[in-house]
């Protein structure tokens, strides 16, 4: 039969130094194909994986992903319930795991994802001893010091979605509040992922302007509650959505996307991910808790030396105890 295409004559051989970027997805429910969807639209990546334990519904997705392949930059997309096929990954994004039973207790949500991870993290990294974690699941600050316990990695390749959505519904609800674009504002929620955040006032700026000192040029008077509210907005948001849809999908994938690009572009850019605090505002535990850092093709690069008060300090403290005692309760 005729060839599609007529050989080029003296071609060279493709370059053997561009680097072929693979990202694996562990998990393909509601957060893991927000994600794989995002990576797919931004192309991110030269080949995705997607790995989870219902068969039927990792083929069903992975054959729903390529069949939009007319409408996507070319990206290979391959699944298997085995992790065996993630080898040689750039980045792991895990997602995978059980999801709160209404009324059910953290605790018992976290042993139920502990053994999960038991299973995931091993065979994972022995298939990619290079490759960066980055971890979704929750409770995301513990399963993230789970991961890098399992994985034997230094910390700076083990990374935790941490507070990247609170912060990213903390710079909407500002933005919203003050009718800019929510690209233009900066502002980050620090520590414990979820219900005790802390949002870090003196950090929002908006086009540069730090938003404290704007208020108070203006004369604009702020109650501290003022802040706090939007703060409170930020939980409350989340407890909304699942309310009303069951579960969250879109703005964490926008935004763990928005990590792996940071990562895998190299873009030394900073965000607010869990990392290994230890040795930072006076947490001597080994715990992971969200701090902005700086992520490159390294993982984390460096943790900014961020100014926090007494009050901010001591919720930073007192959850790294939290998690402490949580992990020591756990033996893990
Ligand atoms: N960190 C955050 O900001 C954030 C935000 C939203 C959701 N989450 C968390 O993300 C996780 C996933 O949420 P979801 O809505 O996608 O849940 P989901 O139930 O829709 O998907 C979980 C998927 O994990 C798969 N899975 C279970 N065990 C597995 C294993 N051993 N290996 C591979 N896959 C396995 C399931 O088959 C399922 O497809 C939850 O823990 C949720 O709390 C975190
Ligand atoms: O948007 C979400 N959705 C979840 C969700 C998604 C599918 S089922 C529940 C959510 C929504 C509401 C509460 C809640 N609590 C929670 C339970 C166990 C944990 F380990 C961590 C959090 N979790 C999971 C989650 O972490 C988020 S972000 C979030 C949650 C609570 C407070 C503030 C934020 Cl920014």
């Amino acid at each position: 039969t005729q060839a599609f295409f007529k050989p080029i004559t003296n071609a060279a051989p493709p370059s053997t130094t561009k680097q072929h970027t693979k990202i694996s997805v562990i998990g393909v429910g509601n957060v893991g194909m927000a994600i794989a969807q995002t990576i797919l639209t931004q192309d991110l990546t030269d080949e995705l994986v997607l790995v989870d334990t219902n068969a039927d519904k990792l083929r069903g997705e992975m054959l729903d992903l390529q069949h939009a392949a007319a409408f996507l930059p070319r990206t290979k997309i391959h699944a298997s319930t085995d992790s065996s096929i993630t080898a040689g990954s750039d980045l792991c994004i895990v997602t995978a795991g059980a999801r709160q039973i209404a009324g059910e207790s953290r605790l018992n949500l976290l042993q139920r994802n502990l053994s999960l991870f038991r299973a995931i993290i091993p065979p994972l990294v022995s298939h990619s001893p290079d490759t960066t974690l980055l971890i979704v699941s929750n409770p995301v600050d513990i399963l993230t010091y789970v991961a890098w316990k399992l994985s034997g990695f230094p910390s700076n390749r083990v990374i935790g979605s941490g507070t990247n959505l609170d912060s990213s519904r903390f710079r909407f609800l500002i933005a919203d509040h003050l009718d800019v674009n929510a690209q233009d504002v900066q502002a980050y929620i620090v520590g414990e992922h979820g219900d005790s955040s802390v949002a870090l006032w003196s950090s929002i700026s908006v086009g540069g302007v730090p938003v404290l000192s704007f208020l108070d040029k203006q004369q604009i008077p702020y109650e501290k509650e003022t802040l706090e509210n939007i703060h409170k907005s930020v939980v409350d948001s989340a407890y909304e959505v699942i309310r009303l849809k069951g579960y969250t999908s879109w703005a964490i994938g926008y935004s763990v996307a928005n990590l792996a690009r940071s990562i895998l572009r190299d873009q030394r850019k900073i965000h607010p991910v869990s990392v290994l605090a230890k040795g930072f505002y006076g947490i001597d535990g080994e715990v992971f808790l969200s701090l902005p850092a700086q992520l490159g093709r390294g993982g984390i690069l460096g943790v900014t030396n961020v100014h926090l008060n007494l009050e901010e300090t001591q919720r930073l403290v007192d959850s790294a105890k939290t998690i402490l005692d949580m992990q020591i309760q756990l033996g893990i």
